[in-house]
């Protein structure tokens, strides 16, 4: 890590890095929910942050519990305002068609991964510069291989 930000939080469990050099900080449920298969619901951490200006937090799924259970978040990557000072809840959905999945209180159901973020200013243009793609995409380089 390059940068240790400095970030005040609020709550009973904070965000945790499950080890020094992880990108990701845990965020636990705060709430207990049974999710059906094909379900979704907006889980609470009970966690509330003030990041600095110039910050974003990315709220993005565990790759175990997408591996495993089929868990994911459906907003992926659910973006936590700087300015934002609610409780940072996450929208689980339980991909598994056969499957319910229990969340109870204290596990970790996702991770918040903190960024830089620019502001941009937009300038109206009558034409923007050239570039080597251009206009293509959405698979104009072949979709295999
Ligand atoms: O996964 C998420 C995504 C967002 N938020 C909180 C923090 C964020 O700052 C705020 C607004 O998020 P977003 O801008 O993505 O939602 P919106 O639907 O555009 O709502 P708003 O009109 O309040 O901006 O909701 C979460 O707690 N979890
Ligand atoms: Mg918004």
């Amino acid at each position: 890590m390059t940068d240790v930000v400095e970030i005040p939080f609020h709550a009973e469990n904070a965000p945790r890095y499950a080890h020094a050099d992880d990108a990701g900080a845990d965020l636990m449920a705060s709430e207990s929910v049974t999710l059906a298969p094909g379900a979704r619901a907006l889980v609470g951490t009970g966690v509330a942050i003030a990041l600095p200006e110039g910050y974003a937090g990315f709220v993005v799924p565990r790759s175990g519990l997408a591996a495993k259970h089929g868990i994911t978040v459906v907003n992926s990557p659910g973006t936590i305002d700087a300015g934002y000072r609610g409780e940072i809840k996450v929208t689980l959905l339980n991909t598994d068609q056969n499957t319910a999945f229990d969340v109870e209180v204290g596990d970790r159901i996702a991770q918040l991964i903190i960024m830089p973020v620019s502001r941009a200013t937009f300038i109206p243009v009558a034409e923007l510069p050239e570039s080597v793609r251009g206009t293509s995409g959405f698979g104009s380089t072949g979709v295999r291989g």
